[in-house]
């Protein structure tokens, strides 16, 4: 099937992307997004979609400015509007970089009301990302992180419609099309855990494990993810049961009988999404074994500052800590932290 094809599938069978949606798109002027915007362009008469265009400048490469400056000229070509945003001695690492681009695009999103935030995340981003987390010591949310499509905040959401594409795939569309791509130097970069799986590790893998190794990954990827939608769901219909959202507390009455895989699914939820911040396998421990503990037992600080409490029949979380003067940027919620590649 041509990219063209795979990626209408996709957003048929997703439906993520509805016709007349205003769509800002993420391009950093690499092949993927390259491909992408190129992608969506064709496809606009069809969804009649309102295309713009998103360039964040790290400011960390020399050719930096020009980079943003051929993305304008690529806006000006396909006749879109181009939104830049520059950064301000940004620390050259990829979480930090990553973190800015999410708020800053959900900002550029929020003030000329794009509804979704489009990038170009790969195929072989997902097997990368899977086996990144694979020996952090995830779970299944964590291996499966790069979702198709997730809600960020205030109505914007995020869609990744090359999600079923390769990088390969990407490689020879650029090609068949002719499309110029501004070189990322910092690809080349071995500091880079991700450089490194994908110039060292699955080349490796390739080599003396299995030819097919990409394909066959996505493969269980494609289990995994079922999987975790199936937990979801779960989650979603015993949430109301054991989640008293007045007082934003758990109850351990309910929670203490269900099964280990269901009590760390649901433990993981609730710390997620009051924290607001990635929580790791020894968080959702701590917090676990306070349903055996007594009234007023307690946790030591979880990443934030809180800590979760024993009240009675109920998990509680101790009240949040104010805001320092010069806080850190937080990544918009429902961004998985827990994603080395997002
Ligand atoms: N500087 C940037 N400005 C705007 N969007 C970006 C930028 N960097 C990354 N993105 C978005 O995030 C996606 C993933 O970027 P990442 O650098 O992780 O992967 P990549 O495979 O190198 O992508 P690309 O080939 O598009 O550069 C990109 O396809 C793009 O949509």
């Amino acid at each position: 099937m041509t990219v063209l094809r795979q990626v209408q599938a996709f957003l048929r069978q997703e439906n993520v992307l509805p016709p007349q949606t205003r769509v800002l798109v993420a391009v950093s002027g690499g092949q993927d997004s390259r491909c992408l915007l190129d992608v969506l362009h064709r496809l606009q008469p069809r969804w009649d979609w309102t295309l713009g265009i998103a360039h964040c400048d790290h400011g960390w490469r020399t050719d930096s400015r020009e980079n943003a400056h051929y993305i304008q000229n690529l806006a000006a070509q396909y006749g879109y509007p181009y939104h830049l945003a520059q950064a301000q001695n940004l620390p050259s690492q990829e979480a930090a970089a990553r973190q800015w681009r999410y708020h800053i695009l959900l900002k550029i999103a929020l003030q000329y009301n794009y509804k979704i935030i489009t990038t170009g995340h790969t195929a072989s981003d997902r097997v990368e990302t899977f086996l990144f987390n694979l020996w952090r010591g995830s779970g299944l949310a964590g291996l499966v992180a790069l979702a198709p499509s997730r809600a960020l905040k205030a109505g914007v959401g995020l869609v990744r419609p090359l999600w079923t594409v390769t990088r390969p795939q990407t490689a020879a569309y650029c090609q068949e099309r002719g499309l110029t791509i501004w070189p990322d130097g910092t690809n080349e970069n071995l500091d880079y855990r991700r450089n490194r799986i994908r110039r060292e590790l699955l080349p490796y893998l390739r080599q003396h494990f299995n030819p097919q190794v990409e394909r066959q990954l996505l493969q269980t990827l494609e289990i995994f993810t079922a999987e975790q939608q199936f937990w979801q769901g779960w989650r979603q219909g015993v949430w109301p049961q054991i989640y008293d959202p007045q007082q934003q507390r758990v109850n351990r009455q309910k929670l203490a009988p269900l099964p280990l895989a269901l009590q760390r699914h649901v433990l993981r939820f609730f710390l997620q999404s009051h924290l607001q911040r990635a929580v790791n396998f020894q968080h959702i421990e701590q917090v676990r074994r306070l349903l055996t503990l007594g009234n007023g037992a307690q946790t030591a600080p979880l990443p934030g500052g809180q800590r979760a409490l024993v009240r009675g029949d109920w998990l509680c979380l101790t009240p949040a800590l104010p805001v320092p003067p010069n806080p850190t940027i937080p990544p918009p919620p429902g961004f998985d932290l827990d994603s080395p590649l997002g």
